[in-house]
């Protein structure tokens, strides 16, 4: 099998005496996508911060590729191809679309350039701009001031945020939290679009879409992984339905 695009090895996070994750080893191969389900407080997010780079305190390994990234801050790891979303939005309201865009552009340019190299920045910055504004459907909405748009939309914004320096790794923290139900299916195919050559880690509680969405998924219970698999087969899991899913699995 190819090398892994992410991998962790025995990653533990304690808060005390709890584990919230607890000795989790996982490999999130190129090209596919994984989803990462639940209960509530099972680790999830805590593991993804892991990956991130934003929980830098935990045992165990990380890696990118062959390289050890354990050490690496959230900052290092966007450098190295590994973008993040949020469970709760994080856009600017009071500015356009195009704005939004070229606010997360510039905080990742580099500081000093000379003028030739910032007109090169400057023409790629718009291409990139254009192709983002195509992906996500805004390109009529460039110019709208994003808190206006509906909460869908923005959503697509903030996706679009986190696809601007293109990222070979996409990790979601619930991509459709708060998307209204005639909305998910656009949602959807967005997700699916943007995950074409991506590696893509999501947390989402929407079963049906979690399970057409991803190529595996993983389930943790209790800061570990009680199974993992593809969603046919964990739809089937006793474990997973009696831990997990309940009764009302389907
Ligand atoms: N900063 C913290 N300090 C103490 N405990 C924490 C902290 N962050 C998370 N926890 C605990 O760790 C456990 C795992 O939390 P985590 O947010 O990773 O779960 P989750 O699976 O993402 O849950 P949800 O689906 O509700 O978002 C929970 O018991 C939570 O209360």
């Amino acid at each position: 099998m190819s090398q892994a695009a992410l991998r962790c090895e025995g990653v533990t996070v304690s808060y005390g005496a709890l584990k919230a994750v607890n000795d989790v080893s996982h490999e999130f191969q190129e090209g596919r996508i994984y989803g990462l389900i639940g209960p509530n407080g099972a680790g999830k997010t805590t593991l993804l911060n892991v990956l991130a780079g934003r929980q830098m305190r935990h045992a165990g390994k990380v890696y990118c590729g062959g390289r050890e990234i354990s050490q690496r801050p959230a900052y290092a790891r966007a450098r190295m191809g590994i973008g993040r979303s949020f469970q709760i939005i994080k856009i600017f309201g009071e500015m356009t679309v195009a704005e939004n865009l070229l606010v997360a552009a510039q905080s990742r340019r580099p500081g000093f350039q000379p003028f030739w190299m910032s007109r090169h920045f400057d023409r790629q910055f718009r291409e990139q701009l254009d192709s983002i504004l195509e992906l996500t459907g805004l390109a009529v909405h460039r110019d709208d001031i994003a808190g206006t748009l509906p909460y869908g939309l923005q959503r697509s914004l903030e996706l679009g945020v986190t696809l601007l320096p293109d990222p070979r790794i996409l990790l979601l923290d619930e991509p459709l939290a708060g998307i209204g139900h005639h909305e998910i299916q656009a949602a959807l195919a967005l997700i699916r679009k943007a995950a074409q050559g991506r590696t893509v880690l999501l947390i989402e509680h929407n079963m049906d879409a979690v399970m057409s969405l991803s190529h595996e998924i993983v389930v943790m219970s209790n800061g570990s992984v009680i199974a993992c698999g593809a969603p046919e087969d964990i739809r089937r899991n006793e474990a997973v339905r009696s831990i997990y899913l309940g009764e009302d699995a389907q």
